[in-house]
């Protein structure tokens, strides 16, 4: 692969990126930048790297968000299965502080093996694939040195520029909260269908939920009777609840994703975020439809929708701690101008303890990502702030401890309140 006019523009910035290295999720990351001199004052950067370490890093670049996500999502499958066994894999971004998109996603890797195989796949990887590779230094006054790899016309691989790395202050932004729009939380029904139509020689299933897609109910903004939308994460109580007010309201009760999606979910469950995300955002389309379509005969109940891509999504997306979550009033929580709101959104909230009881009590089959929602209490929280600080539709939070008689009653009381049926 030649260098291209566009990797050499890029690579003319190089300088201007800032860099994160999530050694440890429970942690902030380390953050460092570049100078192409050395300062005065040595300062260490990597305090929990020996100094005879090897250490690389590498980022994925492309323009392509659609080529980068599916690249990014094998790389690490990659690395774990060819690197030698002592190598240690850590997330790590090349970002521009505070500019939106601006991330490339990337690993740290700290080898102890005075192996050549980590050099001959790294150097393979800046062959084939989209990606800047680095190796860092630490030199005898402990300062650290960063050195970008380029090749050869006749292939060999050189390391063509060296920088000084300097520790950099916490950016206002956590580096992951940088590129969430368009590709992990969707705002438009053109920008989700475009993901898919991309998708089509490589995943043929998306040509049929596109199919799917095209064919749905008109969505009109006004409905003639409520639209109630239950949220919440697994086993707060959803399904009984939704069936319950079902009855008590002589409603209709759809979910989203829809259930004409069913055969394909598993599918996109599969894919990479991107891709993942976008399937989930046409699923509250379609639903959108049915609920117009409902609405105009009888109260509408919703089994999760906007609330859960939205937040499942954002707190996939956001490393680290709830604290790094973009602020309330960012962006990324308003709804999307597009998609039909609904009347009321109540989100059943249920302690820790009790949810892990209750899916112990279901014992069925979990989503990987609900797995990761009981044995990661920082997901858990994340995701829960995420459905709180999403702007729009009403969104009332309701305990889910009571009994389900009881939990009923008092919702029926909320809905004969906000939405006076
Ligand atoms: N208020 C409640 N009190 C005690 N158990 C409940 C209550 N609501 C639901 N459950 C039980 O908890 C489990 C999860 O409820 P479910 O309605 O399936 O949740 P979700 O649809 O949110 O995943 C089920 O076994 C259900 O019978
Ligand atoms: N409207 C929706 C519904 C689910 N989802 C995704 O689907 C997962 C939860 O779905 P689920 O089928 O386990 O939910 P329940 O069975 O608990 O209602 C979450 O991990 C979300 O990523 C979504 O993105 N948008």
């Amino acid at each position: 692969m030649k260098m291209t006019r566009r990797m050499m523009s890029r690579l003319g910035q190089w300088s201007s990126y800032a860099f994160a290295v999530e050694f440890d999720t429970k942690s902030d990351p380390i953050y460092f930048s570049l100078n192409a001199k050395k300062s005065k004052e040595v300062q260490q950067v990597f305090k929990n790297v020996d100094a005879n370490e090897r250490c690389y890093s590498l980022h994925v670049y492309s323009d392509d968000n659609f080529q980068r996500a599916r690249f990014f999502g094998g790389l690490k499958n990659k690395l774990l299965k060819e690197l030698p066994s002592e190598c240690k894999v850590a997330e790590m971004s090349a970002f521009q502080p505070n500019v939106r998109d601006s991330v490339m996603r990337g690993y740290f890797l700290k080898d102890t093996t005075k192996s050549s195989v980590t050099e001959r796949l790294l150097g393979e990887l800046l062959r084939n694939d989209p990606v800047y590779v680095c190796s860092y230094l630490c030199g005898e006054d402990s300062g650290w040195t960063q050195h970008l790899w380029s090749h050869t016309e006749d292939g060999r691989v050189e390391a063509s520029e060296t920088y000084y790395v300097e520790p950099a202050e916490k950016p206002e932004h956590h580096p992951s909260t940088l590129n969430i729009i368009n590709s992990d939380v969707f705002y438009s029904f053109d920008d989700a269908y475009k993901v898919l139509k991309q998708c089509r020689d490589i995943i043929p299933e998306s040509k049929d939920v596109l199919d799917l897609v095209d064919q749905r109910l008109e969505s009109k903004e006004e409905t003639a009777f409520p639209v109630i939308v239950i949220e919440g994460l697994d086993a707060t109580g959803k399904t009984t609840l939704t069936e319950s007010l079902k009855e008590a309201l002589g409603a209709t009760l759809l979910r989203s994703p829809p259930q004409c999606l069913s055969p394909w979910r598993a599918r996109f469950d599969a894919e990479p975020p991107v891709i993942r995300r976008a399937f989930y955002a046409l699923g509250n389309y379609l639903t959108a439809g049915q609920i117009s379509h409902e609405a105009r005969r009888a109260p509408v109940i919703v089994d999760r929708y906007w609330h859960s891509t939205a937040a499942y999504a954002i707190a996939t997306a956001v490393g680290g701690k709830v604290r790094n979550l973009p602020q309330a009033g960012s962006k990324v929580y308003v709804w999307p101008g597009d998609l039909l709101m609904p009347s009321l959104v109540l989100l059943l909230q249920l302690n820790p303890q009790e949810r892990v009881r209750r899916l112990q009590v279901r014992g069925q089959d979990k989503t990987t990502e609900e797995e990761e929602l009981e044995a990661n209490s920082l997901f858990r929280q994340k995701v829960e702030e995420t459905f709180q600080r999403i702007q729009g539709p009403a969104c009332i939070t309701v305990d889910a401890s009571p009994s389900a008689d009881q939990v009923l009653r008092q919702v029926l009381l909320l809905i004969r309140d906000k939405c006076h049926l």
